[in-house]
């Protein structure tokens, strides 16, 4: 997949809307213990932005992120299937962060492998842009279920 171009189905403006979201969506972060913000953007295929980020909790391993906020938040508003990309941007300015193991899973359940998945720096002045399939190489799915 190319990476210094928009992900596939994206205008230049779309991706100026998503890249804005995934940013401002770090402000709704309840991140106390980490202090990491971590904003989430899923775009859908009409162009809809649902935004997510990780809300921690005392007892840290009830905390979830920011990926998954979106997913669910998604999910319970009727967009399951219909994704054209996600992005997620954090706190960290020189670095673009990239989704954990369980969130890629996540994803893997309510999108195609060929997902584009924008990890931005923390001002979004870089990004990379890898496929699901790239980040999560022979995946197990739904349809792996269904031989049973
Ligand atoms: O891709 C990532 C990586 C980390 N976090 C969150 C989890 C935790 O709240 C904080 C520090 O790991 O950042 C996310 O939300 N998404
Ligand atoms: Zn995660």
């Amino acid at each position: 997949m190319q990476t210094n171009l928009p992900p596939p189905g994206l205008t230049e403006c779309d991706f100026q809307l998503l890249k804005d979201n995934a940013i401002k969506a770090r402000e709704l972060s309840y991140s106390p213990y980490s202090t990491f913000r971590v904003g989430c953007c899923i775009m859908t295929k009409a162009k809809a932005c649902i935004l997510g980020a990780n809300v921690e909790n005392a007892s840290y391993g009830a905390g979830i992120c920011a990926e998954r906020t979106a997913i669910v938040k998604a999910v319970t508003s009727g967009h399951a299937n219909d994704w054209l990309c996600l992005a997620i941007s954090g706190d960290a300015l020189e670095t673009c962060i990239s989704p954990c193991g369980i969130c890629r899973q996540a994803i893997r359940e309510f999108a195609s492998l060929e997902l584009p998945i924008v990890m931005f720096n923390g001002d979004g002045s870089k990004f990379i842009i890898k496929s699901l399939q790239e980040l999560l190489p022979l995946s197990f799915g739904p349809d792996d279920l269904r031989e049973n």
